[in-house]
């Protein structure tokens, strides 16, 4: 059956949307697209983020074109179930950085009624499955796969190159950090530098 939006939007029903990609595809503006619209269907709405990530915020989801929304900084995914009692939408972002229980947490979310909505980021900079990402894909009742631009050859891109000498999986970034790039110029530029 094709995507519908009125099916999820109208009828309370519990399910799990997972939006991923690349760094710059969008995830965030979707989930705030998605999580302002049920707000204004008067939807009882809380949104979560890892605290670790405060590169724009403390408190708020921001997207790299600068839309925001509220949210809640949680040290881990336990603190999402204890918050969301009562609540109709549950909004995720950065859901790679989350421990493993954030898999748990959506299902017994879902299994309760709540529309669970959670972007990340699939993979890290070395094309790795990033985190629980792979597991929450799984689960999904719905993945919205977006894309960003490469900035080599204008084409779509899926990986987050990164640009700085660091080998953490973990480094919080923007522009200066990383960049979008499809398969063809990630892996020229990965070839170059082997
Ligand atoms: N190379 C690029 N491809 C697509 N969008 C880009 C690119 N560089 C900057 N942007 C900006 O990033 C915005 C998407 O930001 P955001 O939703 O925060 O992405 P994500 O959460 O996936 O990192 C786009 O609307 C656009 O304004
Ligand atoms: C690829 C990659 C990214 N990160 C960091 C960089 C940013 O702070 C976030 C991703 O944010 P976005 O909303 O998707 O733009 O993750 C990282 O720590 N490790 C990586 O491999
Ligand atoms: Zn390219």
């Amino acid at each position: 059956m094709l995507f519908s939006e009125e099916n999820y939007e109208t009828h309370k029903r519990g399910r799990i949307e997972v939006i991923c990609g690349s760094m710059f595809s969008g995830k965030t503006e979707e989930l705030i697209r998605r999580l302002k619209r049920a707000k204004i269907a008067r939807q009882k709405v809380e949104i979560f983020k890892p605290s670790i990530d405060i590169r724009y915020s403390e408190e708020e989801i921001v997207s790299h074109d600068s839309n925001s929304i509220q949210s809640t900084p949680v040290d881990s995914s336990a603190s999402i179930l204890l918050l969301s009692s009562g609540v109709d939408v549950v909004g995720i972002d950065e859901a790679q950085f989350f421990d493993q229980g954030i898999v748990d947490i959506c299902n017994q979310l879902a299994d309760q009624g709540t529309r669970v909505i959670v972007a990340g980021l699939d993979m890290d900079f070395k094309k790795v499955p990033f985190g629980p990402m792979p597991y929450l894909l799984s689960i999904a009742d719905e993945v919205t796969k977006v894309h960003a631009i490469c900035v080599e050859c204008g084409h779509l891109a899926n990986y987050s190159h990164r640009l700085i000498d660091n080998d953490k999986r973990v480094l919080l970034g923007e522009k200066g950090e990383y960049q979008p790039l499809c398969r063809t110029c990630y892996n020229k530029k990965h070839a170059s530098q082997e």
